[in-house]
C-alpha cells in the first residue's frame, strides 16, 4: 500500500484547476524554462469535435462526461427553489464548453476594482491585456489587439432578422457599432466571439495547447485535489486524488488555485481557510479564520423572451435531420454556417436604470426559440421549436445580490451548497424591471411590424411589475458567470490581496473569477482570461522581487 504522504513529485508551481485561468496561468509561467509547472484538472484531457464546432456547445452543457451539475438553493431570491448550474470540468473547463461570446465588460468594472484600493486593476492595465491577448478579426483598435493567441472574430451571418432587430435598436436610439468592446454608450451590434476560422479559440486551444509539449510543464487529469499542504502557514503542496489513488506533491514556490468560483471555495475550505466557525462545524481545523471564503457570491440573472416570427427566418429546424446533417457537412468542409457560430447573433448594451449614466444591462438575440414543453431549465435539454421563432436574454451587468458557496462537509467529492439569492437587492429589481420593459419596447418597435409576432415567452399577461419579477422565477436562469467567492481587496472579508495571494498564509494564491470583488458587466470568460494573464505577470515579479 503506497504512504499517501510520501511526496510524489516537486513541482515550482502547482496549479490546481485546468479551466480557463488555469491554462492561462500554466501556460504563461511555463515559459520560462528554469521552472517546473504541475497542473492538475479534475476532468479529463482532450480535445475533440464537439469541442471545436461553436455549436456544439449545446449539446456540451448535456454531456456528463466534460460538465459537472451543481444543484444549488434553496434560498431566498427569485428562484427559491434552486437550479441545476453546470461547468466544464476537463482540459479548458468551462472555457470549453460555454458560449464563446466575447466581452471584455466596461472600464468602469476595472475602474471600480482599482478605486476600492486594488492596485494595478483599473481599466489601463487590463485593457492593455486584452490588446496582447487578441488576434481579433477587425484589427487592433482602442481596446482590441492582433497577433495574439485569442482569435476573435464578429459573428459573419448577416441575417435579415439581425438586420431588422439592429434597425429597431437604431431606431430606440441606440448607436450600431460594429464592435461592441470598444467602449461607448447605449450599442447594438453583431456579436463578438472567441472563435478563429470556425472553430473555437479559448484557454485550452489559445494557450494550453501551443505549450503543452514543454518538458517543464506536467498535466494530470483526471485528478481531484483534495486540499492545500501547510507547515507553519505556508503552502508546501497539494493532496489529490486519482481514482482510488491519493498523491501528494510538494511545491518548491507556489500553489495556485484555479478551480472556479464554487470550487475553490470549497478547496479552501478543506485546507482550513474559511469562516472558523464553519470550518469547526465541518470539522476542519483552522489555518486561517476568513469569513470572507465563500461570500459576495455574484451571478448575472437572465431572462428569457420569445416571439413567434411572421417570416421564415429563424434558425429552428436547422439542428435535426437532413438539414443538420448538411451543415456539420458544410462546416467540416468550409468552417462556416449555423454550426459555425453559437446562435447569438446580436447583443447590444444598453442604460436601463433611469439614473444610469453608462450601459447597466446586456441584451442578446437569437435567432433560435425553445419548445416550451421541454423547458426545465438551460442545462436539461431544451428543444428548438418547430414553428419559427426568436429569443431575447437579457440580464443587469451589475448584481448586487450576493449568493455563497460553501463546503457542505469535509468530503472534497461532495458538491458544495449553493445559495444564489437572485434579485434580493433592491437595484436588481429595480433594472430588471426597467430591462424588460426596454426589450419589449426593442422587439414591438413599429419597423419589426410584419417580421416579430406574439410573445409566446413570458406573454402579453406580463405587464405590471409584480408581474414582471414573477415571470423570473420561472423563465430566468443563471449567466454562467458565478464569481466573487475569494474576492480580492483590503478589508476583513477579502480572502486575497491585490497580488492575488490568499491574506493570512504563504505561498497560496487564487487566480480564477472568485477574485472578483464585482461582476464584469457581461460574460466573464474573455475577463477569466485577461484576470489570470495579469496573475502571472504578478506571480513572476514577485519571482524576481524574492531573488
Ligand atoms: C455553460 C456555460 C456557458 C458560458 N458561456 C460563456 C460565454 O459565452 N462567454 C463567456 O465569456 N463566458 C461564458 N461562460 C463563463 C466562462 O466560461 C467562465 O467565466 C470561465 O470559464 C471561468 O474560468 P475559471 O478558470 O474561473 O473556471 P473554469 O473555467 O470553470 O475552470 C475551473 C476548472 O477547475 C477544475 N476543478 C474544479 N475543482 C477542482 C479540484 N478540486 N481539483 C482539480 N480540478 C478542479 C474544473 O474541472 C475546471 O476545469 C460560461 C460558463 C458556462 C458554465
Amino acid at each position: 500500500m503506497p504512504d499517501p504522504n510520501a511526496v510524489e513529485g516537486t513541482f515550482d508551481y502547482i496549479v490546481c484547476g485546468g479551466g480557463a485561468a488555469g491554462c492561462v496561468v500554466a501556460a504563461r509561467l511555463s515559459e520560462d524554462p528554469a521552472v517546473s509547472v504541475l497542473l492538475i484538472e479534475a476532468g479529463p484531457d482532450k480535445e475533440d469535435a464537439l469541442i471545436a464546432i461553436p455549436r456544439g456547445f449545446a449539446k456540451m452543457l448535456l454531456s456528463e462526461a466534460r460538465a459537472r451539475y451543481f444543484q444549488t438553493g434553496p434560498d431566498n431570491g427569485a428562484k427559491p427553489g434552486g437550479e441545476v448550474w453546470s461547468r466544464g470540468r476537463m482540459i479548458g473547463g468551462s472555457s470549453s464548453i460555454n458560449g464563446m461570446l466575447y466581452f471584455h465588460g466596461l472600464p468602469e468594472d476595472y475602474d471600480r476594482w482599482e478605486a476600492i484600493g486594488n492596485r494595478g486593476w483599473g481599466w489601463p492595465e487590463i485593457r492593455k491585456i486584452f490588446r496582447e491577448m487578441e488576434d481579433h478579426c477587425l484589427g487592433a483598435g482602442e481596446a482590441r489587439g492582433v497577433g495574439g493567441p485569442v482569435k476573435v472574430t464578429i459573428n459573419p451571418e448577416r441575417s435579415r432578422l439581425m438586420h431588422a432587430v439592429i434597425r429597431a435598436g437604431r431606431e430606440c436610439g441606440w448607436d450600431e457599432v460594429a464592435d461592441l468592446n470598444e467602449p461607448g454608450g447605449d450599442r447594438i451590434g453583431y456579436t463578438p466571439f472567441n472563435i478563429g476560422n470556425g472553430k473555437r479559440s479559448a484557454a485550452a486551444q489559445a494557450f494550453l495547447r501551443p505549450a503543452q509539449g514543454r518538458r517543464n510543464l506536467t498535466i494530470l487529469a483526471e485528478t481531484l485535489v483534495e486540499r492545500v499542504k501547510f507547515e507553519n502557514r505556508k503552502a508546501t503542496g497539494v493532496v489529490v486524488r486519482t481514482g482510488d489513488r491519493v498523491r501528494t506533491f510538494a511545491a518548491g514556490k507556489e500553489v495556485i488555485l484555479a478551480c472556479g468560483a464554487l470550487q475553490t471555495p470549497q478547496v479552501l475550505e478543506l485546507s482550513g481557510i474559511g469562516s472558523a466557525s464553519r470550518l469547526a462545524n465541518i470539522g476542519i481545523d483552522v489555518i486561517q479564520d476568513s469569513p470572507g471564503v465563500g461570500e459576495n457570491m455574484r451571478e448575472h440573472c437572465l431572462i428569457i423572451m420569445q416571439r413567434r416570427l411572421l417570416k421564415p427566418w429563424s434558425l429552428n429546424g436547422q439542428f435535426e435531420g437532413w438539414r443538420l446533417a448538411k451543415n456539420v457537412a458544410r462546416w467540416l468542409a468550409f468552417k462556416s454556417g449555423p454550426m459555425a457560430f453559437p446562435g447569438f447573433d446580436a447583443a447590444a448594451l444598453v442604460a436601463c436604470d433611469p439614473e444610469a449614466t453608462h450601459p447597466d444591462a446586456h441584451l442578446i438575440f437569437s435567432r433560435t426559440s425553445m419548445d416550451l414543453g421541454s423547458w426545465d431549465g438551460w442545462t436539461k435539454g431544451p428543444q428548438l421549436e418547430r414553428l419559427p421563432g426568436m429569443q431575447l436574454m437579457g440580464y443587469p451587468s451589475q448584481p448586487q445580490s450576493q449568493g455563497s458557496v460553501h463546503a457542505r462537509s469535509a468530503d472534497p467529492a461532495e458538491a458544495p451548497e449553493i445559495r444564489v439569492n437572485y434579485l434580493t437587492d433592491e437595484y436588481d429589481r429595480r433594472v430588471s424591471i426597467h430591462m424588460f420593459r426596454k426589450m419589449r419596447a426593442l422587439i414591438e418597435h413599429p419597423t419589426l411590424a410584419g417580421i416579430v409576432a406574439e410573445e409566446t415567452i413570458p406573454g402579453k399577461d406580463v405587464q405590471t411589475d409584480a408581474e414582471i419579477l414573477e415571470a423570473f422565477a420561472t423563465y430566468s436562469g443563471p449567466g454562467y458567470h458565478a464569481c466573487g467567492t475569494a474576492r480580492m481587496g483590503n478589508d476583513a472579508m477579502a480572502v486575497v490581496d491585490d497580488r492575488l495571494k490568499v491574506r493570512g498564509v504563504d505561498g497560496l494564491r487564487v487566480v480564477d473569477i472568485s477574485v472578483f470583488p464585482t461582476q464584469t458587466s457581461q460574460n466573464t470568460g474573455a475577463p477569466a482570461m485577461a484576470v489570470a494573464w495579469r496573475a502571472s505577470d504578478i506571480i513572476r515579479e514577485d519571482a524576481v522581487a524574492a531573488r
